[in-house]
């Protein structure tokens, strides 16, 4: 074998399974942040042969995913999620020609300036959210899983969903639940370190084969039924609009037929989007109960603002630099993927003196960069503060971390950005969430576990969310009028 410099420092391997026994199977983050401390900001680990390299740093992230994003923007190859027929998916994509197409389609229609045509349907969506959390508060977690899927829904297909048990919501929750499933036994190294899937052990029988076949049979169901809605849309005349009418559209302009990739983005969108909007929305509940004096800074911007008698809208949004502060702190302070989503290298490199092989794993340690604390003093401290200069400006790291990096960022982030805003604004200027009391009315302390997986989200936790005032109250009475 050729001669190459060493591997970065990481956990010492053992006799042929090197640190096989050595990877964290809950909540890995946490124990890469350990490593990272230890070892260093790239850390090597060797799995049964396969390298994984964990960058804990933004600056080390910077260097290899953005300035040598020629080599950094693959992706592990998960032979599994072939054979369930997800590989349509452009975020699980290796680099190349579809890929690109799928890319390209996706920025066409997300990129930043496109995505401002997406605002006021997102606004009313997030305006439907607090008619939910009015008639029924308690039921705050199904109305984020709904809010997420109909702004997603809405701009992609041009489709309302249902309040509830609505048929495409059901049908995409289902696949998408079934991929997550795939990822068992062992599943948090699984998500981790695909390669581990070559493990004969682990090799599916025939209970597997019946179980791909079903997912294959929802997936493309998944995939079909929305398309077909749109179609009849567009013969009716009532959808021009969605990023689906649109796409079709062009390709019959062009005198082609894409129907399969146009309805293999769409059904990405919602796969990428829905989960992960619905976790950082929980996170913002779940901060706002605990810290109800972040929640009144906010909200008296707000009021200052905006004023008693009307809703925030994305106009506003420049003259609330706190809201934006708390923004970035909550998107900060619970990293949606805290693993990101992992890269993979096409070529041999060196970083720092280090080698990195072709072919290896390259993992962003999301949580352990908004834990730096030579960044973010106190890091597990919610402090929207933070994001102040010391003459009271709002400073210049609006970065979100938890997009991801280089050729592979999240391709929906200017939509994910506005979606969650509009929520996040609307439900401050309009209600108070703090603790639910328990019957002898004394507060309910707040769990704050977090769960497990690709997309971490705040476990089940009770609070009590309430109207501000009548006024407040009435404004989002009125907005149900004005829809229907
Ligand atoms: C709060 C919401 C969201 C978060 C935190 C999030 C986060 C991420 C992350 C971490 C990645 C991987 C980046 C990397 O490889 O370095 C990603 C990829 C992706 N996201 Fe998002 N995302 C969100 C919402 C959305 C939405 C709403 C859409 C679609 C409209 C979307 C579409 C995608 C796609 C298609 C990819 C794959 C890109 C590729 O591999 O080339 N995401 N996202």
């Amino acid at each position: 074998a050729k001669q190459h410099p060493p591997f970065p420092p990481g956990p010492p391997p053992r006799l042929l399974v090197g640190n096989f026994r050595d990877l964290p199977t809950k909540l890995p983050w946490l124990t890469y942040t350990e490593w990272g401390l230890q070892y260093g900001n790239l850390v090597h680990a060797n799995a049964l042969g396969q390298h994984i390299f964990i960058v804990n740093s933004v600056k080390t992230a910077n260097e290899l995913f953005e300035k040598r994003s020629h080599i950094y923007s693959d992706r592990p190859v998960i032979p599994m999620i072939e054979l369930m027929e997800w590989d349509f998916n452009v975020g699980l994509m290796p680099l190349g020609d579809r890929w690109r197409q799928h890319r390209r389609m996706f920025q066409q229609h997300f990129r930043r300036d496109l995505s401002r045509n997406y605002r006021p349907v997102q606004m009313k969506k997030a305006h439907q959210l607090l008619q939910g959390l009015l008639e029924s508060p308690q039921d705050f977690r199904e109305l984020l899983k709904t809010v997420a899927a109909a702004s997603i829904m809405a701009t992609v297909y041009g489709y309302d969903v249902k309040p509830s048990n609505d048929r495409f919501v059901a049908l995409s929750e289902n696949a998408v639940q079934k991929l997550s499933e795939s990822f068992f036994p062992g599943a948090v190294a699984v998500n981790t370190f695909p390669i581990l899937r070559y493990l004969p052990s682990w090799m599916p029988g025939a209970g597997f084969q019946r179980f791909a076949a079903e997912c294959r049979q929802i997936t493309q169901e998944m995939r079909q039924a929305p398309f077909d809605f749109v179609k009849q849309n567009i013969r009716d005349g009532v959808d021009s609009k969605s990023v689906v009418a649109k796409l079709l559209g062009a390709s019959q302009a062009r005198g082609r037929s894409d129907d399969e990739v146009i309805q293999e983005m769409a059904a990405t969108a919602y796969a990428a989007g829905a989960d992960t909007t619905v976790s950082i929305l929980g996170s913002f509940f779940l901060a706002m109960a605990v810290h109800p004096d972040v929640q009144k800074k906010a909200q008296i911007e707000i009021d200052t603002i905006v004023g008693p008698h009307r809703l925030p809208e994305f106009e506003d949004r420049p003259s609330l630099p706190f809201v934006e502060a708390l923004f970035r702190e909550v998107f900060r302070w619970r990293p949606v993927l805290p693993l990101g989503v992992a890269h993979a290298t096409t070529a041999d490199d060196i970083y720092n003196g280090y080698f990195i092989p072709k072919g290896a794993t390259v993992i962003a340690n999301i949580w352990a960069m908004t834990r730096d604390e030579s960044i973010y003093s106190e890091p597990d401290r919610f402090s929207p503060d933070r994001f102040f200069t010391a003459d009271g400006m709002l400073n210049s790291d609006d970065t979100v971390l938890s997009f991801g990096f280089g050729r592979r960022i999240c391709v929906g982030r200017h939509n994910a950005d506005a979606i969650v805003w509009a929520a996040i604004v609307s439900v401050l200027s309009t209600f108070n969430i703090a603790p639910a009391k328990d019957a002898n009315g004394n507060e309910i302390e707040i769990d704050a576990n977090y769960s497990d997986g690709l997309v971490s989200h705040a476990q089940a936790f009770a609070c009590s969310i309430t109207p501000r005032s009548n006024t407040a109250k009435n404004l989002v009475q009125a907005t149900e009028v004005s829809d229907m």
